[in-house]
Order: structure tokens, then sequence, then C-alpha cells
């Protein structure tokens, strides 16, 4: 089988989404004085799919959700000659081939969210070629069903956040994460209104539901080290990002504060960025997303990384190309899930655009044994709420 063809297109969400609102949720922006919405850069309402043609008319198909019209460029212009005429079941050469041929400014960022968008779809191939679904190829099935955790709860009033958690256990979830809103310039009542949304949620969800808490680079060292001794009568099932992501010792110094696990990944890249956390104890849970990380190919060499020092690995967004992993390794106890709701942060478009990803049932997903690749195809349903760029 050879490759023939790379098709990149952009979607771009023109349809509804949801009005932003202050304090939504604390991010890395959130240290510099702008004024107004600064979770705005980090609203992804625009996506990139990879669809790799063979000369056996076999389709893979792939997705970048960073940058989207750069990711196409770098895919159109630099990598799509690299795969072109190739064999895709020579996936550890592409994709070296891609990570070499680019390493001058790829090896981290939006390169290598293009590279993954590429492999993904390159192993979506494999699995239709073998009639397999990805996992088997990569382990199998090491679970009955993928535990998950219902991951929205961005921060508003006390009563919606109450209303919201109450509804992830009516629909049998038993783990939940949710967001702060505030960070260091909010001063101390930001503090207490960070702390109250907290109490507020596990006062409904009690004390034998997980509760993730999500930081979103938007705090500190300074900070963290003050709020982290003020969470532990919570006892969160981590702390996520507290820090931005190149403060890997700021990380390893919360790591060791307190008996609070601190989480993060979903903005470091490839098995050699990994290794450095492992390395330095900085994160207590690994969250990559394999279309940012380097692929399955690259995903696949940091579970086994992980699972020799004894971290899991829950991958950020949930969406197919991660729980084929989480499904294929005993590193990986469960999954996030974004619910489907309107358009708002993002998270939520990949159903507006993708069909197969499975429905969580009572806080478990599932996938087929039978079904050939990763499972997913284009959901044309959509199509016309969004500017669509070939
Ligand atoms: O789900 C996560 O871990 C994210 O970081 C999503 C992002 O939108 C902030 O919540
Ligand atoms: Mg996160």
């Amino acid at each position: 089988m050879k490759i023939t063809k790379v098709r990149t297109r952009v979607f771009e969400w023109k349809g509804h989404t949801v009005t932003p609102t202050p304090h939504f949720c604390a991010n890395a922006m959130d240290e510099l004085w702008d004024k107004g919405d600064s979770m705005g850069t980090f609203r992804f309402h625009g996506w990139t799919t990879v669809e790799i043609e063979t000369d056996t008319g076999l389709v893979g198909l792939g997705n970048v959700a960073l940058a989207p019209r750069i990711a196409k460029a770098i895919i159109d212009q630099y990598l799509a000659p690299l795969v072109i005429g190739q064999d895709p079941f020579d996936y550890e050469y592409l994709w070296q081939r891609m990570y070499r041929s680019t390493h001058a400014w790829g090896r981290k960022g939006i390169g290598m969210a293009a590279i993954s968008g590429v492999d993904i779809a390159i192993w979506d191939l494999m699995g239709k070629a073998l009639g397999k679904p990805v996992f088997k190829l990569l382990g199998g099935r090491t679970k009955e069903k993928i535990p998950c955790y219902a991951s929205k709860l961005y921060r508003t009033d006390l009563k919606s956040m109450q209303q919201e958690a109450q509804s992830y256990l009516d629909q049998g979830f038993k783990a939940m994460k949710m967001r702060f809103g505030y960070g260091p310039k909010d001063g101390p009542e930001g503090m207490r209104a960070n702390l109250d949304s907290v109490a507020a949620v596990r006062e409904v969800i009690g004390e034998d539901i997980d509760l993730m808490l999500e930081c979103y680079m938007g705090w500190n060292l300074e900070y963290a080290k003050r709020m982290l001794p003020k969470l532990e009568r919570f006892q969160p099932r981590w702390l996520e990002e507290p820090v931005i992501a190149d403060d890997i010792d700021g990380y390893a110094e919360l790591n060791q504060l307190t008996s609070i696990p601190i989480s993060g990944g979903e903005h470091e890249f490839t098995h050699y960025g990994f290794r450095q956390l492992l390395e330095k104890r900085a994160v207590s849970v690994i969250q990559y997303d394999t279309n940012r990380v380097g692929g399955i190919t690259a995903a696949r060499k940091i579970n086994a990384i992980a699972e020799s020092f004894s971290v899991p690995v829950i991958p950020h967004a949930g969406q197919m190309h991660n729980y084929h992993l989480t499904m294929s390794t005993l590193a990986s106890p469960m999954s996030e899930f974004f619910p489907v709701h309107d358009v708002e942060i993002g998270n939520e478009l990949f159903y507006y655009l993708f069909e197969g990803d499975p429905e969580p049932v009572n806080g478990f997903l599932d996938l087929d044994d039978d079904t050939p690749g990763l499972g997913l195809s284009l959901n044309e349903r959509y199509f016309d709420q969004f500017t669509i760029i070939e």
C-alpha cells in the first residue's frame, strides 16, 4: 500500500457560540494587565482534518486542534511531501522523517501538532487496512470498559456549578473536573472565591466522587504554594497545570509540597518532553493529547515510559485519538470526557465535526472490537455551520 495524497481542510465554526463570561477559567494570560476576554486565545473554534489517501482506496483520518490554519500550511508544505509515495506501515520511519526534517522549528508546539495529525491518520489507515481497531494494534483491550470523568464546570455562580455537578452525578459519573476562575491578580477575594467554588461542588458530590481541579496555567508558583495547603481538605484527585508548561521545576516543587497530586502535559510534546517531566517527578498524572504530542507513534512511547515510572496517563480531551491509547495500556486508568453542549470553549467542537466517538454510560466508555481504524468519520450534518478552507 502506498500513500497517494494528503488532503487537509480547516473547519472554522460560524454557528452559535456561548457568550464568554468573566472569570470563566483562570489561564496563562491572567498574569498580564490586559483587560477583556483573557480566555480568548484558548477558545478552540477551528479544527484541521487530515485525510490520507492510498493506492488501495483506503483513507485515513487524522486531526489537529491547535492553530488550524498554521497546521494545514505545515502539513501541505512540509509533511505531505515526506509521506506521499510511502508505505503507511513504515510509521516509525515516517514519524522520524517528519520529526527530523522539521527539527529546526517543529519539535514542539504547532509543528509537532501537525506531525500528530498526519500520524493519527496513518494509524487510522493501518487499522482499516488490517480490519482491526487501532487499540488492537497497540496492545489490545486492557479494560472491559474505560472509566471517564466529566470535564466542564467552568467558573460561574455557585448554584449553577452545583446544578451542573449534580447533573453529572445523575448521569452516573464517579469523577468530574472543575475550573478555577481566579488567580494571583485577583488577590485574597479571588482566593476565597476559588475555595468557595470547590467547597460548593464538594458539598454536592460528597467525599466519594473524584474531584479534579483545573488551573489551566492561570496561577504562578507562589500563588499555588499558598493555595495547595488550603485545598488539601477537599482531597482533590489532582491539581492541573498550576503554572505555565515551561516551569518544570515549579511543577516539581509543587508536586512534592502537599498530598495533592500535580497533573500536566497537555502542553508538552514528544516522549523526550515527558521523559524530562518524569525524571524531575514534576507530575503525578500525565495528560498529553495525542493530536498535539506527536500522534499515536509518540504517545505509545510515553505510555511505556510512564508505566516504568508508575505514573498514570490520563490524556487531555478524551476523543477517539486518545481513547485507543487508554484502552491499550494499563498505564492509563481512565479518560477525560467533554460533555456535548453548545459551542463555548471549543473542546466540544469535536462532536460537531466528527462522529463515531462513544457515548459514556454511567461514567464508562467502550470501544468496539470490530470497528477498523479509529472508528471516526466526518460528520457532514454540521458542515453548513463551518467555514471550510480546502
Ligand atoms: O480539559 C482540559 O484539561 C483543558 O485544559 C481544557 C481547557 O479548555 C481548559 O479547561
Ligand atoms: Mg487541562
